[in-house]
C-alpha cells in the first residue's frame, strides 16, 4: 500500500527519551457506595505509588528500528505510551521529531454496532484520509485483514483478534513517519503475521523509524537494528540487537532449578507412560513416592543445568549448548551403572531419550560421590518448556533412582524457524 522512499535530510534524532520515570498511583480502596464516601470523610484515602519506569534514557536515530524487550510488567508498553504521548512521564522528557503513528491499543475507537466497512470508514476519516481514497481502499483493507466476506457484519460479532486485524489493516493505509508497534504480531494466524512482517519490511526499506515492543524475539532479531532491554522499569542494556537478546536470555538471574522449587504438581503430570517398558513395574509400585522411585543404591543428589557461558541456567536460546550435570552418591560399589535422561515437552511429548549404555559408555564400578555430564552442543528444540527425567539403573533395568520430570529448562526461539524442533534440512534448486 505504500510507495516511495521518505526523503530524510534532517540529522536530528527521531526520538529522544531523557531520564524518563513514571509513577502510577494506586488507591488502596475504591469507594463506590454513599456510605463508603461518608466514612471516607473521616479517613482520608490511602495510596501506594508504583514506579513503572525509572530514569529511562535513550535515543532513536532517524530510520532506525528499535526493539523494546523485557519480562512481563517490565514497563515496555508504558514506555511506548509515553513516547506516543498517551501517558505523561512523571519526570523526564520525550522529544519526538516527526509524525508519530502509534499501533498501540489498535481498534480503540471502533464501534461495536457498526459493520466492518463502516468502522473502516470512520477510523480512516479520523486518520485524515479523504472520502475518495477511503472508498478506493476499502476492499484492500478488508482483504488484508482476511475479512472480505465479513464486510457487512457488525464488529461486535468479531473475535478480539479479528478486530485487531481489521484495525491494523485500516491503520496501515497512511504512511507513517515514526511507527510505534506494541505486540501486533501476537494476534492473528501465521498468514496474518507474515503479512504484518512484510509491511514492516517495506517500512524499513523506506527508512521509516520504528519502535517495536514484542515478546517475539525472532521478529525483534529480524527487524530491529538496536534493542532496549528493560527490567523492573530500568534500562538493563541498549545496543546491537543480537547482543541484547543474548543478554536477555543469559543475563537474567539464574532460575532456581532444585526439584522442590518446581511448581509441577504430580496431578498435572500426564502419568508415567514414558517409563513403561523401561521400568520394572513391581519395583516402581513399591518405591514410587512423588514421581521418584528406585532402590536408592545410587541416589541422584542433584542435577544442574549450564548454558553456553558455563553459568548455571535453565533458560537457553535455540541452537545454543546445554550441559546437564548429574550428581550422584553410590552407597555401595555398583558395577556398570547406567545413567539416562529423557526430555519431554510441557504437553508430555517424548522428545528425546538416551543413556550411557545406548551411547556405549562403560562406567566401570562407581562408589561414593560423583557426577556425570551430558552435553547437548546444539539445542535443536525451538521453543517452550521441557521437562527432564533423570535416572540411574542397572544394565538389566533394576532402578537405583528415577526422578520423573523433576527438572526443566526453557528454550527461547531467537531465530525464524517455527515448530518444535529444528530439523536439519537444505534447499536445492533443481
Ligand atoms: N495505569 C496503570 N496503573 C497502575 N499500574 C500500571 C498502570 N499501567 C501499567 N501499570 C503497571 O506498570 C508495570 C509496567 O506495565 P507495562 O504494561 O508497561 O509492562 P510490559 O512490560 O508492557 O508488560 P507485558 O509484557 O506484560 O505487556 C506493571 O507492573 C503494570 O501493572
Amino acid at each position: 500500500m505504500l510507495t516511495g522512499k521518505i526523503n530524510r535530510t534532517d540529522e536530528t534524532p527521531a526520538i529522544v527519551v531523557r531520564n524518563v520515570s513514571k509513577e502510577f498511583v494506586i488507591p488502596h480502596e475504591k469507594r463506590t457506595t454513599l456510605f463508603e464516601n461518608i466514612k471516607g470523610i473521616f479517613s482520608p484515602p490511602s495510596y501506594e505509588k508504583f514506579t513503572a519506569l525509572k530514569n529511562v534514557d535513550f535515543v532513536v536515530e532517524r530510520g532506525e528500528s528499535v526493539g523494546i524487550i523485557g519480562d512481563n510488567g517490565s514497563g515496555k508498553s508504558t514506555l511506548l505510551k509515553i513516547i506516543a504521548k498517551i501517558l505523561r512521564p512523571t519526570t523526564g522528557s520525550v522529544e519526538v521529531n516527526g509524525k508519530i503513528t502509534p499501533f498501540l491499543e489498535l481498534g480503540v475507537g471502533f464501534q461495536p454496532d457498526l459493520t466492518a466497512k463502516e468502522n473502516i470508514e470512520v477510523y480512516s476519516t479520523i486518520m485524515g484520509i479523504s472520502r475518495k481514497d477511503i472508498a478506493k481502499n476499502i476492499d484492500n483493507v478488508l482483504d488484508f485483514a482476511g475479512m472480505s466476506k465479513f464486510r457487512d457484519t457488525k464488529l461486535k460479532n468479531f473475535s478480539s483478534g479479528m478486530q485487531v486485524r481489521l484495525a491494523f489493516a485500516t491503520a496501515i493505509q497512511s504512511t507513517p513517519d515514526i511507527l510505534l508497534v506494541d505486540e501486533v504480531l501476537a494476534v492473528g494466524d501465521i498468514d496474518f503475521q507474515q503479512k504484518c512482517l512484510d509491511i514492516f519490511t517495506n517500512y524499513k526499506k523506506q527508512g521509516i523509524t520504528m519502535v517495536f515492543v514484542s515478546h517475539d524475539l525472532s521478529a525483534v532479531r529480524r527487524f530491529c537494528d538496536k534493542t532496549l532491554l528493560l527490567k523492573n522499569g530500568k534500562v538493563v542494556a541498549f545496543g546491537k540487537t543480537s547482543e541484547i537478546i543474548d543478554k536477555y536470555v543469559y543475563g537474567a538471574k539464574t532460575e532456581e532449578i532444585a526439584p522442590e522449587n518446581i511448581t509441577h504438581k504430580e496431578s498435572d503430570a500426564p502419568g508415567n507412560s514414558i517409563a513403561s517398558g523401561l521400568q520394572q513395574e513391581t519395583d516402581k509400585k513399591q518405591m514410587e513416592v512423588d514421581g521418584r522411585w528406585g532402590n536408592h543404591k545410587i541416589v541422584i543428589s542433584d542435577v544442574q543445568l549450564f548454558d553456553k557461558y558455563g553459568h548455571q541456567n535453565n533458560k537457553i536460546s535455540t541452537g545454543d549448548s546445554l550441559t546437564i550435570k548429574i550428581h550422584y552418591t553410590a552407597h555401595e560399589p555398583i558395577q556398570e551403572p547406567v545413567f539416562g535422561i529423557i526430555i519431554s515437552s510441557d504437553n508430555d511429548i517424548l522428545c528425546y531419550g538416551t543413556n550411557t549404555d545406548i551411547e556405549g559408555l562403560d562406567l566401570g564400578t562407581v562408589s561414593g560421590n560423583g557426577s556425570i555430564d551430558i552435553v547437548i552442543p546444539f539445542m535443536p528444540l525451538l521453543n517452550g518448556k521441557f521437562y527432564i527425567t533423570v535416572a540411574a539403573h542397572s544394565k538389566n533395568n533394576v532402578t537405583y533412582d528415577w526422578l520423573d520430570k523433576k527438572y526443566y529448562f526453557t528454550v527461547i526461539n531467537t531465530g525464524r524457524k517455527i515448530g518444535m524442533t529444528n530439523i536439519k534440512s537444505e534447499w536445492i534448486i533443481v
